[in-house]
């Protein structure tokens, strides 16, 4: 059995599978510039976050209809719960489908189709965090939020990705502004790629609660006594990092420093399509590249579940902090 966990950096379009992507890909007529899912697979080969977004968003023009994105998601939560996932809170793109004339509520519906269903199929609880695209215009991104206003009820927070340097946290204050006054939760990448100034940014200007990857604070002394004071959690994906060379190694990957420093780390998986495994793959792999202690593990599940948004239902928490406690670990 594997260690209760929650999923707190996960972007639904980057759980499509090349399977899957050719499957859509027929069924829509879509046409893909890959022969066969080994073609496609051979082009995972990433040296920046650029070249890992043309594909991403390359290979998401398959996803069309409710149908679609449900089916994906449900995927997701099959592995996801095969891995240890009690609870997922949802990263998705709007932008980029409504780029390809595809309407936020066929996005949204179809992703809630397989959410209404995830406890009772998967065991898994969900939350939706709509992400704007911080390469496109602020004015594009408040339109997104105006646009999902008939759906706020999906949607616990939002969030900011794709290409990070260049695009700083402040370009979205008046959005998430609006954000917040709506009642969302509010989250941002920083750190992945951009500097540490990027991260003092998120939490001063845009008012984060977590933030995504964080993964260059370690350079920021003064930032990481505030993270740590605060209690700030940051959603590493140690694989991500990895695959789109923010580290060289995984050995070298900083966690092992951050969880030493005090910082509330939590492990994710941000594109397990692309990146070489879901999140249970993820705790694996810096269990065994940093040598983490079974305790670290722990800490890191319970991490997890205290960073959730769901303040709503204490009770749940309580019960998945309490199969964190009593999970006996084994081979
Ligand atoms: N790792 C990542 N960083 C920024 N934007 C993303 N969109 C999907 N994955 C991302
Ligand atoms: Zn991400």
């Amino acid at each position: 059995m594997p260690l209760p966990k929650a999923e707190l950096h996960l972007h639904i379009e980057g759980t499509l599978e090349p399977e899957l992507a050719f499957a859509l890909a027929a069924r829509n007529g879509v046409e893909l510039p890959y022969a066969d899912t080994e073609e496609l697979r051979k082009a995972y080969q990433f040296s920046d976050l650029q070249s890992f977004l043309d594909l991403y968003y390359e290979l998401m023009a398959v996803l069309r209809t409710e149908q679609d994105f449900e089916e994906l998601t449900d995927a997701y939560l099959e592995r996801a719960a095969a891995q240890g996932v009690r609870h997922a809170e949802i990263f998705f793109d709007p932008q980029a489908h409504m780029a390809r004339g595809v309407g936020i509520g066929t996005v949204i519906e179809g992703l809630g189709r397989a959410l209404d269903r995830s406890e009772e199929r998967h065991g898994v609880s969900t939350q939706l965090i709509m992400c704007f695209l911080r390469d496109q215009s602020a004015e594009s991104a408040m339109e997104t939020l105006e646009a999902a206003k008939p759906y706020l009820n999906r949607i616990v927070g939002v969030g900011l990705d794709s290409a990070e340097v260049g695009h700083p946290p402040v370009k979205f204050r008046e959005v998430y502004e609006a954000a917040a006054a709506l009642g969302l939760r509010r989250v941002a990448h920083a750190g992945e790629e951009g500097p540490p100034a990027y991260i003092w940014e998120a939490l001063d200007v845009l008012g984060v609660e977590r933030v995504d990857h964080g993964l260059r604070a370690m350079e920021d002394q003064e930032l990481v006594e505030r993270l740590v004071r605060e209690r700030v959690p940051l959603t590493l994906c140690p694989l991500s990092n990895v695959r789109l060379r923010a580290v060289d190694v995984l050995e070298q990957h900083p966690l092992g420093r951050m969880l030493d420093a005090g910082l509330m780390c939590t492990v994710n998986s941000d594109d397990p399509a692309y990146f070489g495994g879901y999140v249970g793959d993820n705790f694996h792999a810096v269990r065994d590249a940093l040598g983490l202690e079974l305790e670290q593990m722990r800490v890191l599940a319970r991490n997890s579940f205290e960073a959730a948004f769901l303040e709503h239902d204490e009770g749940r928490r309580g019960r998945y902090l309490a199969e964190v406690e009593a999970y006996e670990f084994g081979g």
